[in-house]
């Protein structure tokens, strides 16, 4: 089975969710286009790390966000990893990935569970308390934001619970580019999945983005990459090539579950 991916490598306008949405929507039209099955976007494409404004700018439980990416989704007939955006919920504000398939349903809902206190999320955000695992375009996945790649054990989980595509969704700074690349290969050669992660490019007062969105597939290769400009990443995944590779190096059958 194979799906084309495209990761919408975008900057985001700090702070002003009305432009990013308008040009969220010109970007999927665009991905669409060139042939996309799954459009994968930034962390918090909406707002930007504003976080400081967050109680003004963030979308009350995400309704207005799931509504403009089911509407998207069912105008185009493609399913959207919608990266993450600034919710506001009872018991707080935070950084939510929502993920709709190509009839504009809701399958997945993920608020940040890491909270990266390098960039001040620990001060303005609550953190999650979901599962990463869901089901899109008929594969077993899973969704990750940003500083989550960081924790192995959170990302093996959903690995054992069977996903075989692992979305990450970023704002991650290019001074730690190289870690990105590094981690987000080691996370794809020790699951044996695809990891497919999209990063912003662009600014925001405090940091400048990496880009560097890319495919890596289950044997640790970088499928593509996407530079450090702002354009769509397309790509395309074999899910036949991670049964392959678990078959020939069958870690799941051979984990001593009751060592660790
Ligand atoms: N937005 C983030 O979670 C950034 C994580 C990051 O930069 C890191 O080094 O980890």
């Amino acid at each position: 089975m194979k799906r084309k991916i495209a990761m919408i490598q975008m900057d985001v306008t700090y702070g002003d969710p009305k432009v990013n949405f308008a040009r969220v929507g010109k970007w999927v039209m665009d991905a669409v286009q060139s042939g996309a099955e799954i459009i994968v976007l930034p962390e918090l494409w909406d707002t930007g790390y504003d976080l400081e404004r967050f109680e003004m700018l963030a979308d009350k439980d995400a309704k207005a966000t799931i509504e403009f990416l089911s509407d998207l989704a069912k105008q185009w007939n493609v399913a959207i990893v919608g990266g993450s955006a600034a919710e506001q919920t009872v018991d707080g504000m935070k950084n939510t990935m929502l993920v709709v398939d190509q009839d504009g349903k809701l399958v997945h809902k993920y608020s940040k569970l890491h909270l990266f206190q390098l960039m001040d999320e620990h001060v303005y955000l609550t953190k999650g308390e979901d599962h990463a695992d869901f089901e899109l375009a008929g594969i077993p996945s899973a969704g990750f934001i940003c500083y989550d790649i960081r924790f192995p054990e959170w990302m093996r989980k959903s690995a054992v619970n069977g996903a075989k595509v692992m979305y990450v969704t970023a704002e991650w700074p290019k001074q730690r580019i190289d870690h990105w690349r590094t981690l987000l290969q080691a996370r794809a050669i020790e699951n044996q999945c695809y990891v497919v992660a999209c990063n912003r490019v662009g600014a925001d007062p405090n940091n400048e983005f990496g880009g560097m969105s890319m495919v890596v597939d289950p044997w640790g290769e970088i499928v593509t990459d996407g530079g450090h400009d702002e354009k769509i990443v397309l790509a395309e995944i074999d899910l036949d090539k991670v049964d392959e590779i678990r078959r020939e190096i069958p870690i799941f059958q051979d984990r001593q579950e009751d060592w660790y």
